[in-house]
């Protein structure tokens, strides 16, 4: 394989920027000082204590969030893999620029920017007004044939990823949410998910956008025989990152590769990271795996409904704000969780302590 220096990613391998342990301990402190008995905030007390250490302040804040939607065809639909025909990415794409996809509605609701990217769909779509189209090409190729992309297009996803990240102001915005939609993406992250814990497709495949049964079992086949045909699932090791290149170039999809750049960009950046669902998980996974140091800059949005998600929420090691068997994608599940990281600061900076509202300490 080509070196990342060739390929204009050496920045991609950049450590994290360091969490600040100091306003992390401070925040521990300020928590045991709140009116309440100590943890029984549960998973609210440990997200401001985290947000306090990635904001480098013992008083955090989530006022400005971004959320870019990367949107990409996938050449493996035609293998009949999904209950939508392809025509419904580029559709979307149209739905979430005129503000009718529901993380349209989500954004607007919580004041958040929203992007939208079109990296690459099958159907020509006409100039839509704030989408940038195409960037990349008609979508991937068919990995049940041939690689799904090319090594110069795998660097032009991640690189694009990058930019994005790079266009914003980590003094101001202080959430990243990277949200997808791609036709046939399960069946991408499904591979990608069997490729990276090393176990059986039918461990980490399902319904997606609705399929019946018949139909996952040939999904199913799909993914076994791709994973095969690309030697993925043959005892590799899965932490490598000339392997984890590869399997994103060989089975992987523009959107997700976006992912991955954006999130291994947003820490290095100090940005704090909310991760959808199923497919988001994935772009998450591979980046953890090509940089460890991220993961304290994730925090996971929800649990989808995705019966592969779980296989992946273990591996990334992450706790699930929400549970609501949510599969929608776009971002959805992880701005239905912004208002609890903004309650979890709420209560954090503004609760009273026992000291000055002279409560009886235990
Ligand atoms: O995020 C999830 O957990 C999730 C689970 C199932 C489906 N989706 C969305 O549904 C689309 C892919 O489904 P499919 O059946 O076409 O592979 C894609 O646009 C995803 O955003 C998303
Ligand atoms: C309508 C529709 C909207 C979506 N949003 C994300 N994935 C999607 C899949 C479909 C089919």
């Amino acid at each position: 394989m080509t070196t990342l220096a060739q390929l204009k990613l050496d920045w991609l391998t950049q450590p994290a920027k360091p969490v600040c342990d100091t306003s992390q301990s401070q925040a521990e402190a300020h928590q045991q000082q709140l009116t309440k008995p100590p943890g029984s905030l549960g998973q609210l007390e440990a997200i401001a204590i985290q947000l306090a250490g990635l904001q480098g302040q013992e008083k955090p804040q989530i006022e400005q969030v971004h959320i870019t939607v990367f949107a990409a065809d996938h050449g493996i639909a035609n293998a009949g893999v999904s209950a939508f025909p392809q025509a419904v990415t580029g559709e979307m794409i149209r739905n979430f620029a005129h503000g009718g996809a529901a993380i349209a509605v989500l954004a607007k609701q919580l004041g958040a920017q929203l992007q939208v990217v079109n990296l690459g769909t099958a159907s020509e779509l006409e100039a839509i007004a704030g989408v940038e189209a195409n960037v990349i090409g008609p979508g991937t190729a068919n990995f049940a044939e041939q690689a799904a992309m090319t090594e110069t297009q795998l660097a032009q996803a991640l690189n694009y990823g990058k930019n994005c990240i790079d266009q914003l102001d980590p003094k101001t915005i202080q959430l990243f949410i990277g949200g997808e939609m791609g036709i046939a993406n399960t069946t991408t992250a499904s591979a990608l998910a069997a490729a990276l814990l090393q176990c059986p497709a039918e461990a980490v495949v399902g319904p997606g956008t609705g399929i019946n049964q018949t139909t996952q079992q040939h999904k199913q086949q799909v993914i076994s025989q791709a994973l095969q045909l690309h030697k993925l699932n043959q005892g590799a090791n899965p932490s490598d990152p000339t392997y984890l290149l590869t399997m994103l170039r060989s089975i992987g999809g523009f959107e997700i590769a976006a992912l991955t750049g954006a999130y291994l960009r947003a820490a290095q950046q100090g940005i704090a990271i909310l991760v959808d669902g199923f497919i988001a998980s994935v772009a998450a996974l591979i980046a953890l795996r090509l940089q460890p140091d991220l993961k304290p800059w994730l925090i996971l949005g929800h649990r989808s409904a995705e019966p592969g998600h779980s296989k992946v929420v273990e591996a990334l090691g992450l706790i699930p704000i929400l549970d609501l068997n949510m599969r929608l994608g776009e971002g959805s599940g992880a701005a239905c969780a912004v208002p609890l990281l903004k309650l979890a600061c709420e209560l954090h900076n503004n609760m009273a302590t026992f000291d000055s509202a002279n409560v009886s300490k235990g």
